[in-house]
């Protein structure tokens, strides 16, 4: 597909899907099994603080984080130049050798210039080869995200694969429905499940899934909306702007109490849902202060909060990632003195690559 010899090529898994549908989680357990072993991670995270990379559990030296910005627009240099980097370390024997590449974009990316580069960059050409793309749908939100986000639509179209995850909280018939329009989008991607994050396929039998003829037409497909805003923004470092949808953080550098902030979760879910695309958090709690709690807010849907058995990093404060239409920071911040009762002082704006 992108003219590589694909005997000697490595291919390129790209893991797409809309917030908070089940990529990251998809993508830990596909790294426990050993056909990923000698795979590389590069993951693109959104948002002034990302949270993604403390949770991947897979080594240093076979993992990327690209967090400037975002890969279907500002970072494409970045991924060149990781692809590459890769490929160095790979052939000086600096690493375990390098099977496959799986690169995990944000929710909100536009896959098809991700594939432009992949295909067209003349200095990935013979090393690397685009395997497919793997798209997952949450079965909870994807039809009413798919009704009003036209990012959700075009990473369903361009799917070699669609993984429809979260088939533990969905009737039967809920399913089917979701996956007859899913068919209905992109008729050639061959269809898959996960329950609780385990999939019932394995990313490298994706091996040369992408049918050029269908990606002619999606290629062709008008760009998911990531525009003039987002350069813009990310110039200034102040978040990501995919038409309306902004993203911000908060440090909170005091133990939470978490009766108060499951109170406050209530609250934003009730009056914000429809707009809160995303939450992520990791909390430090009065209760069990060496162990934080992970928490994970799509949409109306807040899944259990996750206790980790230790913190991921050295910093030791809550952090909070936001990806929201039209809800401003500050009336964030006021719920969270209001409801969570957070003194107002211990709120902050986190420094970008705060860990
Ligand atoms: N019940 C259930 N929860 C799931 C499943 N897959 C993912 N989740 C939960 O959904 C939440 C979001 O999952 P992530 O894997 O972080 O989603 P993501 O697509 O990587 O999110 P972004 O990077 O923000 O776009 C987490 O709380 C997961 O535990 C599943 O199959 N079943």
């Amino acid at each position: 597909m992108s003219g590589a010899d694909p005997l000697c090529a490595i291919p390129v898994t790209i893991l797409t899907g809309f917030l908070g549908s089940g990529k990251t989680t998809v993508l830990n357990r596909l790294l426990r099994r050993p056909s990923l072993a000698g795979a590389a991670v590069i993951i693109n995270e959104f948002g002034a603080i990302g949270l993604d990379h403390l949770l991947i559990e897979t080594s240093e030296e076979q993992f990327t984080l690209l967090d400037n910005g975002c890969v279907c627009c500002t970072v494409r240099g970045d991924l060149v130049a990781t692809l590459k980097e890769l490929d160095r370390r790979s052939r000086a024997g600096e690493m375990t050798d390098l099977t496959h590449v799986v690169i995990e974009t944000t929710g909100l990316a536009d896959p098809a210039p991700i594939l432009h580069t992949l295909m067209a960059e003349p200095e990935l050409a013979g090393r690397y080869f685009v395997d497919g793309v793997v798209t997952t749908v949450d079965a909870v939100n994807g039809g009413s995200t798919l009704d009003r986000h036209a990012e959700a639509v075009k990473q369903v179209a361009v799917a070699d694969r669609l993984l429809v995850t979260k088939t533990d909280l969905v009737s039967a018939d809920a399913l089917s429905e979701l996956q007859r329009r899913l068919a209905a989008l992109a008729p050639t991607a061959r269809q898959s499940l996960a329950h609780n994050g385990e999939a019932d396929f394995d990313i490298m039998d994706n091996q040369h899934l992408g049918d050029p003829q269908g990606m002619a037409a999606w290629l062709d497909m008008p760009a998911a909306e990531c525009g003039a805003d987002c350069a813009h923004d990310h110039a200034h470092h102040h978040g990501h702007a995919h038409h309306g949808i902004q993203s911000y953080s908060f440090v909170i550098d005091e133990p939470v109490e978490w009766a108060a902030f499951a109170r406050w979760l209530d609250y934003v879910a009730a009056l914000k849902g429809e707009d809160l695309l995303r939450l992520k958090g990791l909390i430090h709690v009065t209760d069990q202060p060496e162990r934080p709690l992970v928490l994970h807010g799509v949409q109306h849907v807040f899944h259990p909060p996750v206790r980790l058995d230790a913190w991921p990093s050295a910093d030791r404060r809550t952090r909070l990632v936001f990806i929201v239409r039209g809800i401003a920071r500050e009336t964030i911040a006021r719920t969270l003195t209001k409801f969570a009762a957070i003194d107002a002082a211990r709120i902050s704006q986190p420094s970008r690559h705060a860990a």
